[in-house]
C-alpha cells in the first residue's frame, strides 16, 4: 500500500525530472521564455517535498514551516514563469501581497500554538488564490483558437484551483488532528501533487512553445522596425489576389509610397531619427486603410500598399489621403518638427499577371510622381 511520505519521495523525483526536462529544452541556443523562473520554482518545489517526506523525522519549523514557505515562493516563481511567457508583467503587487500575507498568516499560525486546522487552511486559501491570479492573467485576452495552450494551462489551473478550494473547505469541515504524514487524505493530496506537477510542466513547455513559434511567425512575415508586413509576407497575399482575377472578374491596385529626400533626414536628423520618421509614416499609413488592405515595408524608405477590390479612381482617392496624412502634419523628432513628404505611384490591374509586373507598373508611376517634383500620386497617364 502507498503511503503519503513514499508518494512524496516520487513526488521529488518527478518534481526534478521535470525541472531537468525543462532545463535541457532551453539548452544550447534556443531560450524558453520563462524558463529559468519555471525550472527555480520547481526545484523549491522538490525541496519542499523532501521536507514533507522527513516530517516527523526533522523538527516541525522546517517540515511544515519551511516547507509551506517554500511553497508559496514556488508559485510567486512559477507564475512569474508564465507571465514572461505571456509578456505580462512577472511580480504583481496583488501576488506578492498574497504570498507574504499567507507566509505571515502561517508563521504566525505556526508560532502561535501550531494548530493543523488553522495552518491547513492558511496554506491552502493563499494557494488557491496565486492559482486564481494565474488563471486570469492566463485567460485574459486568450482565445482557444488563437493560443490553445495558453487557453488549456488556464484551464488545468482553474481545476487546481478547485481543488485546493475542496481542501481548504475539507480543512474547515473536518479539522484534521496533526500535521503528520499519515492518512487518506494525505495520500490524496500527494497523489494530486503529482499530477498537479507533471500537468502544470507538460502545459509551461506546450505554452512556451508556442509563444516561441508565434514570436517567430511575427519575425518572419512583419519588419522589425515598422511592425508592417514585409515582402515575404507580401507577396504571397498579392500573388494569390492577381490569380483570384483570372476566375472572378474584379479590379486590384498597388500603391508604391517612397519617402521624399529621405537621405537628407538621415544626414540632418540622424539615422535614428529617420528610423522614427518610418514608424510614424507606416502608422499615419495604417490608420487610414481598411480592413482588407495590407501594408508592406518594400525596401528602405519605400512602401507598397495592397487594395483588393479597388478601380483606379478610388485606388488614386486612397493615395492622396495617405499623401496628405504625411505631408500635413508635420512630424514632432528630438524636440523640433520636420516636414516629411512622400510620392505615390498607383497602378491597378483586372485581370491576372504576375505580381512583378503590377510593382513594376506602380514603381514606374512613382518614378514619374518623383521626375514630376515629388509630393504628389501619380498613375497610369495621370500625374
Ligand atoms: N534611418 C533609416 N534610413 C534608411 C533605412 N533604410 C534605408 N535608409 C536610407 O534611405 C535613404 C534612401 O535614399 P535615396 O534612395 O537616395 O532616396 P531619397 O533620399 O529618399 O531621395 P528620393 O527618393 O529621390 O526622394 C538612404 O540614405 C538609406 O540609407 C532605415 O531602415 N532607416
Amino acid at each position: 500500500m502507498l503511503d503519503a511520505r513514499t508518494l512524496a519521495i516520487a513526488l521529488v523525483v518527478t518534481t526534478l525530472l521535470s525541472a531537468l526536462m525543462l532545463q535541457l529544452a532551453s539548452y544550447g541556443r534556443m531560450h524558453l521564455p520563462g524558463g529559468r523562473h519555471w525550472v527555480v520554482g520547481l526545484l523549491l518545489l522538490a525541496v519542499t517535498w523532501g521536507l514533507m517526506a522527513l516530517r516527523g523525522v526533522v523538527p516541525d519549523v522546517l517540515s511544515v514551516l519551511l516547507a509551506n514557505l517554500l511553497i508559496f515562493t514556488a508559485a510567486v516563481l512559477l507564475y512569474a514563469a508564465m507571465a514572461e511567457v505571456v509578456g505580462l508583467p512577472p511580480y504583481p503587487a496583488n501576488l506578492r501581497w498574497t504570498a507574504i500575507i499567507g507566509g505571515g498568516g502561517l508563521s504566525l499560525a505556526f508560532f502561535g500554538g501550531a494548530i493543523p486546522m488553522l495552518m491547513i487552511f492558511i496554506v491552502s486559501l493563499a494557494l488557491t488564490l496565486l492559482l486564481v491570479m494565474s488563471v486570469r492573467m492566463l485567460l485574459r485576452g486568450a482565445t482557444r483558437m488563437e493560443a490553445p495552450a495558453r487557453y488549456a494551462m488556464g484551464l488545468w489551473l482553474g481545476l487546481c484551483a478547485l481543488i485546493l478550494l475542496v481542501r481548504t473547505i475539507g480543512a474547515l469541515v473536518h479539522p484534521p488532528a496533526s500535521m503528520q504524514m499519515t492518512g487518506p487524505l494525505h495520500t490524496l493530496s500527494m497523489l494530486a501533487a503529482q499530477v498537479i506537477v507533471l500537468g502544470c510542466s507538460l502545459g509551461f513547455a506546450l505554452m512556451a512553445r508556442e509563444t516561441m513559434v508565434m514570436e517567430l511567425a511575427q519575425r518572419a512575415t512583419h519588419d522589425a522596425l515598422t511592425g508592417a508586413f514585409n515582402r515575404y509576407a507580401f507577396d504571397p497575399v498579392g500573388q494569390a489576389a492577381l490569380t483570384r482575377l483570372a476566375r472572378e472578374p474584379g479590379e486590384l491596385s498597388v500603391l508604391m509610397l517612397d519617402i521624399d529626400h529621405f537621405k537628407q533626414i538621415n544626414d540632418d536628423i540622424g539615422h535614428l531619427a529617420g528610423d522614427e520618421v518610418l514608424c510614424e509614416v507606416a502608422r499615419r499609413i495604417e490608420s487610414l486603410l481598411r480592413g482588407g488592405d495590407m501594408l508592406a515595408r518594400y525596401g528602405g524608405e519605400e512602401f507598397c500598399i495592397l487594395l483588393p477590390a479597388t478601380g483606379p479612381a478610388e485606388a488614386l482617392q486612397v493615395a492622396e489621403r495617405l499623401r496628405l496624412a504625411i505631408a500635413s502634419e508635420l512630424f514632432m523628432l528630438k524636440g523640433c518638427s520636420i516636414k516629411v513628404t512622400a510620392s505615390i505611384g498607383v497602378a491597378t490591374v483586372a485581370e491576372a499577371m504576375e505580381l512583378k509586373q503590377l510593382i513594376g507598373l506602380a514603381d514606374s508611376a512613382l518614378y514619374g510622381a518623383k521626375l514630376a517634383g515629388r509630393n504628389r500620386s501619380c498613375g497610369p497617364g495621370l500625374c
